[in-house]
């Protein structure tokens, strides 16, 4: 957002997509707690919650029946299903917020990152969240202790489908120690903010240098 060390600009949507189980709820995260003017885009899903999830904070969990109707709407920037549930960002105050310099955060699949890159290339950044190892990744969901062993191995059937869209994103980022992994999607987003094409406004000395 506009302050005295920056021009005004319009927002950006931050993308991170990674297989599942790579850590991108950790670090998305992290960046809403520790990054300033970043919201988290908030998707609906047919999924049903996990015990430490809260509605209309995580997802906005609705029937297949809510789905339905949305997508009948045209309520939805972009859906996909994933894993037998269907996934969608809601248009919402999208559009109108990015104007006005606000960023969104995207934790989306990459099916909804080329549909999204489609419909808004200029404001998309697009950010690959890899695991260290393939062992390492079962490690981490067999951790997370949220799914049974049928869906973990769906899951990981599904990582590596995931993975062979890697080349498709513009960044990519190991998520070996979280905290180096964090610091540098944190300084993607720093840069990317700086773009020049994404300034919509001169300060008065630049503009009069122009004239
Ligand atoms: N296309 C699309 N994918 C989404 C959306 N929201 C979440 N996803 C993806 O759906 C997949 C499953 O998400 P989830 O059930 O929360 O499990 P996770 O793998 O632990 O994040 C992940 O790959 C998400 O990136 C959305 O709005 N659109
Ligand atoms: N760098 C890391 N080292 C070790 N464990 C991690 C790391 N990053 C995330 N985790 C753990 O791995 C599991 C999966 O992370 P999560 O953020 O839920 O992944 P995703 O959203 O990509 O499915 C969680 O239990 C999380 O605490």
């Amino acid at each position: 957002m506009a302050d005295q060390d920056t021009l005004h600009r319009r927002g950006l949507l931050f993308i991170l997509s990674s297989p599942s189980g790579a850590g991108k709820t950790t670090i998305s995260r992290m960046l809403l707690e520790r990054e300033e003017d970043i919201k988290l885009s908030i998707s609906a899903t047919t999924r049903p919650p996990r015990p430490n999830e809260v509605d209309g904070e995580d997802y906005y969990f609705v029937s297949d029946a809510e789905f339905d109707r949305m997508v009948e709407e045209d309520d939805f920037y972009e859906w996909a299903h994933v894993f037998g549930h269907r996934y969608g960002t809601p248009k919402g105050v999208i559009r109108k917020a990015l104007k006005d310099g606000q960023d969104f955060l995207f934790d989306i699949d990459w099916q909804g990152t080329q549909q999204l890159k489609q419909k808004d290339d200029q404001d998309v950044v697009t950010v690959f969240i890899l695991p260290p190892s393939i062992e390492e990744l079962r490690r981490r969901l067999e951790s997370r202790a949220s799914d049974s062993p049928d869906v973990i191995d769906s899951r990981m059937e599904r990582a590596k489908a995931e993975i062979s869209h890697w080349a498709e994103y513009e960044y990519v980022v190991i998520n070996n120690d979280l905290d180096a992994c964090f610091e540098k999607v944190r300084e993607i987003l720093a840069a990317e903010r700086m773009r020049r094409q994404r300034q919509t406004g001169l300060i008065p000395f630049v503009r009069e240098l122009m004239e």
